[in-house]
């Protein structure tokens, strides 16, 4: 028998130890590439076509993951475990370092523990949290607001702290500039503190695709510390192909801003995409359907069959359940030796 002082004893009961192998290989890629780039998304198969272009990261966007979602504006009406149980899947769904966003940790001290450890245990290899009041708002939506500095150090203080895993990287986001009580100073003054209170990677969130900020910040912030790792958002609330001269991936990346992302990419991708080809369909029936084969035959994301690895499952029925052979090889439909549900005579996979 035990009393609770003694089960707890000198150990905190919560704290177990993870093993994070995606955050180690995040950290690698930070040390080692000019930068790293991760596109905003927010569903398992979006992680899986961000493996199959060929990027380093997939980042599940807050605003990406409330939207697409749950059809909401980015203003925390979305719980951590929702949050989490959509990184698990995006984890679950690829091999890349998933890098997801926090909020502002979703309430006090207790809470920004919890979520960081919630986080680390689905794989996720990053989180970013931010200095707004809870609830936050996206960065760009007006009406943002910042906790006071000392409440801001503290929760990032108990971010590092509650860390499972030393490699699991925590990303700290300041909204002073920009926001309704901050300012340039503040935002500079934030980034030092932060880095100070033991963060892997500084995001100074920015109003603007404003050339002269970006420059200015990570020139100011390294003169009192040179090797800090800045984020940078190439936000997808900014028109950037509308600037003179938009900055580039490279160009930031010589800066210091090793982490870049670009926050709803998938999602504008994948609406652009899913309106213009529902709208055809709406007004000319079979012929829109016709038309969407059209763009993807032929293409990676040809086979749906393939995008969900149907013949490994196959293969593990087979594994599994003596009579799965002959049943597959009796019926029609998807199989290892039917790789094209497109063309192939027979086939049954119309789902
Ligand atoms: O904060 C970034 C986002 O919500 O995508």
């Amino acid at each position: 028998m035990k009393t609770p002082a003694e089960l707890i004893g000198d150990t905190d009961v919560f704290t177990k130890d993870v093993d994070n192998p995606a955050a180690r290989e995040l950290r690698e890629m930070l040390n080692t590439q000019d930068y790293v780039f991760a596109p905003g998304m927010y569903h398992a198969l979006d992680a899986r076509l961000a493996e199959m272009a060929g990027h380093d990261a997939a980042y599940m966007s807050g605003y990406s993951t409330v939207l697409g979602q749950f059809g909401f504006p980015d203003l925390e009406m979305v719980t951590m475990t929702e949050m989490v149980e959509n990184a698990k899947r995006m984890v679950e769904a690829t091999h890349l370092p998933v890098i997801a966003d926090c909020d502002t940790g979703y309430g006090g001290i207790h809470n920004v523990q919890r979520a960081v450890r919630e986080y680390e245990k689905v794989g996720v290899a990053a989180i970013h949290i931010e200095d707004q009041v809870t609830p936050k708002r996206c960065g760009h939506i007006a009406g943002k607001q910042i906790i006071p500095r000392e409440d801001a150090q503290a929760r990032f203080e108990a971010a590092v702290d509650a860390k499972q895993s030393e490699d699991t990287v925590i990303i700290a986001r300041t909204d002073a500039y920009g926001s309704a009580n901050g300012d340039w100073e503040e935002h500079l003054e934030r980034g030092r503190i932060y880095a100070d209170a033991g963060v892997d990677i500084v995001w100074p969130e920015m109003p603007d695709p404003s050339r002269e900020d970006a420059v200015n910040y990570a020139e100011t912030i390294h003169e009192t510390h040179p090797d800090l790792k800045l984020a940078f958002n190439y936000s997808s609330s900014f028109a950037w192909s509308e600037e003179d001269d938009p900055l580039t991936f490279q160009e930031l990346g010589d800066l210091g801003y090793k982490y870049q992302f670009i926050t709803l990419f998938a999602l504008h991708s994948g609406a652009h995409a899913a309106y213009e080809d529902m709208k055809n369909l709406a007004e000319n029936a079979e012929q829109g359907q016709f038309d969407l084969e059209e763009k993807y035959m032929d293409h990676e994301t040809e086979s749906h069959h393939e995008l969900s690895f149907v013949d490994k499952f196959q293969d593990i029925e087979m594994r599994f359940d003596p009579e799965a052979r002959s049943r597959i090889e009796g019926s029609e439909g998807f199989s290892e030796d039917e790789r094209d549900p497109l063309t192939a005579e027979a086939d049954g996979g119309d789902d």
